[in-house]
């Protein structure tokens, strides 16, 4: 096809191809009732003047959390004014002062200004206006497990959570939204004792819950008989095995794409085999573009070659290609490690037997997908 045949080319498979969008929000959200209604009990005594509740929001990747709690924030935000809800992704806003303008934001209709404010100004503005209009807050910290370094997230939980304590009267919680396990360990060792929460756990989807989130988000996205029910069990077996959602919404989109290429009218199982072939880790695409320059030479040099370094043969290495210091190869690595990108595992071998051996998370073919 002409390139210009391929850009013009209307016969579209897709009768919504926004749908297979990270932040469409799909109209049918089953099977997180009982976890919004869990919300929403947190919530409820705020909208007559009382203290809402603190809450560990939990489950595993791509399971609903971020959806249900704006879909609740949205309702709240529709049946009272008494109630501000905020919402953060910390992987975007890692600092005090940037959650806080997010706050005033959402308050004020506009960020604060970024220089010359100091951040009690911002935060008394916040917490006098929350006093006056007699309003409680509600603030939803998505993937908090990105405050730990620094340990910013005590010193943010503190302020939401002790404000009561300057400004009487003032009624404020945290959703703390988290998604491993793990993260629950280093969260209850990182937090700091004014947040007693109750849990919302959400469970993997089954099977059948994934067969049919698909189907609906076939429904919403491609014109009729585009693809047959045997490819979408496929792609939902795919994707419960590999146990996150997101894939099978990916694949269905990249589907539609192979085949609407090769100008063919409905899904087949070849364009499947090639959609999967396609499939880059999204999770790893994603942490792979926040890294800054020193982070990514770092990575690049462990992921290039075919040996398996030790600490010390790759500050070497790494100091002599960028001329860095060995504080700042050491910070780099521990982020990468923070990033699970990289696991360090002690050999009991070198001095006082504390060398490192630094073991890549992902095969070096997804990093080259994902590098490109
Ligand atoms: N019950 C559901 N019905 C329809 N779509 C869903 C459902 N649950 C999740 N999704 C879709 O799956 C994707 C991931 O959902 P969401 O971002 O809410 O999950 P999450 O648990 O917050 O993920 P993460 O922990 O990775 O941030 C979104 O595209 C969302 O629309």
């Amino acid at each position: 096809m002409a390139i210009e045949d391929i850009l013009m080319h209307d016969e579209s498979l897709f009768s919504n191809i926004n749908a297979f969008d990270p932040d469409y929000v799909p109209p049918n959200y089953n099977y997180r009732d009982s976890q919004m209604e869990g919300m929403a009990l947190a919530i409820r005594p705020a909208i007559g003047g009382g203290q809402p509740s603190n809450l560990v929001v939990l489950g595993s990747c791509a399971t609903g959390k971020t959806t249900a709690v704006k879909k609740v924030f949205e309702l709240v935000e529709k049946n009272t004014t008494k109630v501000v809800c905020v919402y953060i992704n910390c992987q975007i806003h890692t600092t005090k002062f940037g959650i806080f303008s997010q706050i005033y934001k959402k308050i004020f209709g506009h960020l604060p200004p970024e220089t010359g404010v100091p951040f009690t100004r911002i935060y008394t503005k916040i917490m006098q206006y929350l006093q006056k209009e007699k309003k409680s807050l509600v603030l939803a910290l998505d993937d908090v497990n990105y405050l730990f370094q620094g340990k910013v997230i005590n010193k943010v939980f503190y302020d939401v959570l002790r404000a009561y304590e300057e400004f009487s009267g003032v009624k404020t919680s945290i959703f703390a939204i988290l998604s491993d396990l793990e993260f629950r360990f280093a969260f209850d060792k990182n937090v700091t004792t004014v947040f007693i929460p109750n849990d919302v756990i959400f469970q993997p989807y089954s099977l059948s819950e994934i067969q049919s989130i698909l189907t609906d988000r076939v429904n919403a996205g491609f014109f009729p008989n585009v693809i047959s029910e045997e490819i979408i069990e496929e792609i939902a077996m795919y994707t419960y095995e590999k146990g996150d959602l997101r894939i099978g919404i990916n694949l269905l989109r990249t589907c539609g794409n192979i085949a609407e290429s090769e100008a063919a009218r409905e899904i087949t199982k070849e364009h499947l085999d090639k959609a999967i072939g396609s499939l880059v880790p999204i999770d790893l695409s994603q942490t792979l573009n926040s890294l800054n320059d020193t982070e990514r030479a770092l990575l690049d040099i462990i992921m290039d070659s075919e040996e398996i370094y030790t600490a010390g043969n790759l500050s070497e290495l790494f100091k002599e290609e960028k001329g860095v210091s060995y504080a700042t190869f050491n910070r780099t690595l521990e982020k990468l490690e923070f990033l699970r990108l990289i696991d360090t595992k002690f050999t009991g071998k070198g001095v006082r037997g504390n060398s490192r051996e630094i073991i890549p998370r992902f095969t070096s073919n997804d990093y080259s997908k994902c590098r490109k």
